[in-house]
């Protein structure tokens, strides 16, 4: 057998791909290898039974997904590029491809006119939201660091999408209750991007839920938190932040939630 075709398990145990990837049950201690052929990481449960997990983590699948799943956006490759050589250590912070690509699409597919946006970085998910939005669309973006937005606000300008975009330098807390203090501001936008400081993320939701229209719709990034929040023996400050944040949403009325495994995990909220 091509070596390539199968997933073998440390106790020699050997399966064919197509049958195995919900789940392989066998007796003893495990890992499993060749990721590249599948593109998915599996983890032994305590049970016994090995699960695909859902994020891609395969650089020649993820490559393919980003080149057949959508037309191919120069811009999104540029500006983490560029991110990378300004700022190499914190460039993993620029949103995931995929989230980026499918902001995009959302946008006029929700017919979105004003977006908000806590977390702005070097600019990609505004880039992404704001390409999508219509020219007489505007993006609030709110980030604490001139240093990080600079990059960004050159980057729009060279897209020429920096019209439609409002950047706000300040704690996101106290610009989205600037925002909430001018009334005619109060449920007026259509859609908000969560991603800036974890362990404020449930003050964004609330603030930001009073500036979301009825219907309008939340996402807030890094739910999953690199898989941590469903280890229940890590007890880090940011995965401990992200489970309660997640628990708050999930019981609160006001809304309604799907939680997705895109990119570190993304909950969409919808206000009711
Ligand atoms: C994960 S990055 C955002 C990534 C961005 N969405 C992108 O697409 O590249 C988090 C950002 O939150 C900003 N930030 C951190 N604390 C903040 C705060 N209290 N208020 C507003 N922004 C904050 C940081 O400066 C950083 O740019």
């Amino acid at each position: 057998m091509n070596r390539a075709t199968f997933i073998r398990l440390t106790t020699g145990f050997t399966v064919g791909v197509g049958a195995t990837i919900a789940s392989l049950r066998h007796g003893g201690e495990s890992h499993w290898i060749n990721r590249d052929v599948l593109g998915l990481e599996k983890k032994k449960k305590n049970d016994g039974v090995v699960e695909a997990e859902t994020k891609i983590i395969d650089t020649r699948l993820r490559e393919y997904f980003n080149r057949q799943g959508n037309r191919e956006i120069k811009a999104f490759d540029e500006i983490k590029k560029l991110t990378n050589s300004t700022f190499p250590k914190d460039a993993i912070m620029v949103t995931d491809l995929a989230e980026l690509y499918f902001f995009r699409w959302l946008m006029p597919t929700l017919n979105v006119k004003k977006a908000l946006e806590v977390g702005v970085f070097t600019g990609s998910s505004s880039l992404a939201i704001a390409k999508g939005l219509p020219k007489d669309g505007r993006l609030v973006a709110i980030d604490i660091s001139d240093e990080f937005t600079k990059v960004a606000r050159e980057f729009w300008k060279k897209e020429g999408i920096n019209e439609k975009i409002d950047l706000r330098l300040g704690k996101g807390i106290d610009v989205l209750k600037e925002l909430i203090n001018n009334k005619s501001e109060v449920e007026t936008y259509d859609f908000v991007f969560i991603d800036a400081y974890k362990p404020e993320y449930k003050d964004y939701y609330e603030l930001s839920l009073k500036l979301l229209k009825k219907n309008g719709i939340m996402c807030i990034d890094n739910t999953l938190w690199e898989r941590k929040v469903a280890d229940p023996s890590n007890q880090e400050t940011n995965t401990v932040f992200i489970r309660q944040f997640n628990e708050m949403v999930r019981n609160d009325p006001r809304v309604d939630i799907a939680l997705t495994s895109i990119g570190d995990g993304v909950t969409f909220v919808r206000k009711l």
